[in-house]
């Protein structure tokens, strides 16, 4: 095991209770100093990785060391050495504010009690309350969900201010844009397994090529299934799949540069009108669906920031 890792998990599975295999045969090295961020959909395994990473679920295989220091047998020194910010606010609604807040950006309002902040404090007094031991790591599970883009912001700037002070920063976002902005390297989930790992811009490059957007003026099904097969018979693209979307047609191929103009040439004869046209590099939401196949729901992760993480009490470990 490499000492300078923040975070070495070997294998690691987590069935509950009820026989769900949240995590399965999952296996991740993060080096101090890294801002690691942790994608999947709703129910991937995020938290429950979470969760076993700072020993408030114990794995039920593999191995997992924090900062060198085992989960299992040393748990109490995993947790003096992390700080954990919850999915759900975790701020006592009593809590009487000090200097730390000056971090946040929260001085000004220190002798208001917690309860009359908006959803946006909060976050940012939760985020100083999971530094207040100044820990090596903190994981931060999905911390901006819910807030406006100015709170966001702010959030971002402080993650982003004590990583470069050295912390390490585990992050969980339901936010591709998020992840994208602040990570150094990312690693994907599925069914409780990492399904991809690498950079944001190794990511977007191994999923290949440029993604070309056509509007087309009658977007109603039928017009838009009629303009999939022109684009299927112009061939131009290498058997790369052309997608339907709401208002026309998408297709990511290495091609879609070079020979889109043909497929517009091709549309205009066959008599479909276009109104407007977009190539555009990969984000990581292409990438999300290139390998899982599906999106994340951002709509869901706004309005229910608990999520099914939220019922694990019943099985998590008293800390
Ligand atoms: N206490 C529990 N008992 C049984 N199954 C659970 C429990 N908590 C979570 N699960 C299940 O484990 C799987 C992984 O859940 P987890 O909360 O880790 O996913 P997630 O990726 O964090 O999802 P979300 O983004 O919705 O929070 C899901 O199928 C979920 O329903």
């Amino acid at each position: 095991m490499s000492e300078t890792n923040a975070i070495d998990a070997r294998h690691v599975e987590l069935t509950y209770a009820d026989g769900t295999e949240a995590v399965a045969d999952l296996s991740l090295e993060i080096r101090a100093g890294e801002f690691f961020g942790f994608l999947g959909a709703n129910g991937a395994g995020k938290t429950t990785t979470i969760k076993v990473l700072a020993t408030l679920l114990k794995p039920t295989g593999g191995s997992v060391a924090v900062n060198g220091y085992d989960v299992e047998s040393e748990p109490r020194a995993v947790r003096e050495s992390i700080g954990y910010m919850a999915q759900e606010t975790s701020i006592d609604p009593g809590e009487r504010i000090d200097d730390l807040l000056e971090l946040v950006d929260l001085a000004g309002v220190a002798n208001k009690v917690a309860k009359d902040f908006s959803g946006g404090m909060k976050k940012r007094l939760d985020a100083a309350t999971a530094l207040v031991h100044d820990p090596p790591i903190v994981f931060l599970d999905e911390p901006t969900t819910g807030l406006d883009p100015k709170a966001r912001n702010r959030l971002w700037d402080y993650f982003e201010r004590i990583n470069d002070r050295g912390t390490t920063v585990f992050l969980t976002t339901q936010y591709l844009e998020e992840a994208d902005q602040l990570c150094d390297r990312i690693g994907v989930i599925r069914d409780g397994t990492i399904v991809a790992d690498g950079s944001p811009a190794e990511l977007k490059d191994r999923v290949g090529g440029a993604v070309l957007e056509i509007e087309l003026a009658d977007s109603d099904a039928q017009t838009r299934e009629r303009a999939r097969e022109v684009a299927l018979e112009a061939d131009a693209f290498d058997d790369a799949p052309i997608e339907t979307a709401d208002d026309g047609l998408s297709v990511r191929s290495t091609a879609a540069r070079r020979r889109g103009p043909e497929l517009l040439v091709a549309l205009k004869e066959a008599g479909i009108p276009i109104t407007g046209f977009n190539v555009r590099d990969p984000t990581l939401d292409d990438v999300f669906l290139a390998i899982t196949g599906e999106g994340l729901d951002e709509d869901e992760a706004a309005t229910e920031p608990g999520g099914p993480g939220a019922s694990a009490a019943a099985t998590e470990v008293d800390r």
